[in-house]
């Protein structure tokens, strides 16, 4: 379990992070998820103990970070954005450095080294961890993270140098560890990989907190949504309750419809019964991730 509480952090009397309070439970996937310098990585730092808040508790399973931090230090997986490793030694050996500190018994670490590598993909990779892309450096940082079996996992930008596959492993693992009890929390600024791992969203503008919630939850607090729309043929006009503007193209063949709620039966039947064959319709989900960060930017600044 981690437990922010009234955190803050100011650089030179500015708040990075301000007032966060903010709770991951045993089993959950939380995203942290903000713009550049909305304070993410401020409000990470604080939480893996790398440095200290102005103000606030950060509490980890049992212990409170600033009375025991060995011990809360002990609870957590962390992948920070760029995992340092020994060049000169393969994953397992670089893993199996790790587990030595960790204090595994041998016999589990070679189990769990040899599981993770193959979740991670790496098994059976014999080049030195010097010799690595950047993405399978990703992937070997996450088997790092996860080495001990830890009740609470860290994750910078995770994604950040996966290619497709790496991704879709990096779900299935992160879902395991979070069905095998893991409280995880997630930083991204990427909405759509945050909206599909994790269960909840804590949205950052400005160090603040300013949304909290299921994708769902968030996303029907009132934000406009953008729907793209088209035809065989040219879309009839739109009377629909609901829109806020319709563009067409100059063919009229396609348009986007932007609406304050999900009106896409609407749309599709006004289309069907004009006679119009449907060619396509669908959200489009880069513009509403915008609009629904610039929405909450604006009432983090009123
Ligand atoms: N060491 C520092 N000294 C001074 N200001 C800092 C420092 N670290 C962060 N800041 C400032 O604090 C604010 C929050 O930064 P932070 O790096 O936490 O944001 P972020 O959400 O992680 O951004 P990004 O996605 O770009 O990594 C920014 O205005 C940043 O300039």
């Amino acid at each position: 379990m981690i437990e922010l509480t009234d955190l803050t952090k100011r650089y030179n009397g500015v708040p990075a992070v301000d007032n966060l309070s903010l709770r991951v439970s045993e089993g959950e996937i939380v995203g942290l998820l903000g713009p550049n310098g909305a304070g993410k990585s401020t409000t990470i730092l604080m939480t893996t103990g790398l440095i200290e808040p102005d103000a606030g508790q950060i509490k980890i399973e049992r212990h409170i970070m600033q009375k025991n931090p060995l011990l809360a230090k002990a609870k957590i997986g962390y992948m920070p954005e760029d995992v340092g490793f020994y060049p000169g030694l393969t994953a397992a050996d670089n893993l199996d450095f790790f587990g030595r500190l960790y204090e595994m018994e041998a016999g589990r670490r070679k189990k769990r080294i040899d599981e993770l590598l193959v979740s991670v993909g790496l098994d059976g990779v014999s080049t030195l961890v010097g010799g690595y892309s950047k993405g399978m450096r990703q992937r070997l940082g996450l088997a790092k993270a996860l080495l001990n079996e830890p009740p609470v996992i860290i994750l910078d930008e995770p994604t950040a140098n996966l290619d497709p596959v790496g991704v879709s492993d990096y779900r299935k693992i992160v879902r395991q560890a979070a069905a095998d009890g893991a409280a995880i929390l997630v930083s991204s600024h990427i909405l759509s990989e945050v909206s599909v791992i994790c269960s909840r969203i804590a949205l950052l503008s400005r160090g603040k907190l300013v949304a909290d919630g299921t994708w769902q939850e968030i996303s029907d607090q009132g934000s406009d949504l953008i729907v793209r729309v088209e035809g065989r043929l040219p879309l009839p006009e739109f009377s629909i309750g609901g829109i806020r503007s319709v563009s067409y193209t100059p063919d009229r063949t396609s348009a986007v419809i932007v609406a304050s709620q999900d009106i896409r039966c609407e749309i599709a039947d006004a289309v069907t019964s004009a006679g119009v064959p449907l060619r396509n319709l669908q959200i489009d989900s880069e513009s509403a991730e915008e609009a629904l960060l610039q929405r909450f930017r604006k009432e983090a600044d009123a």
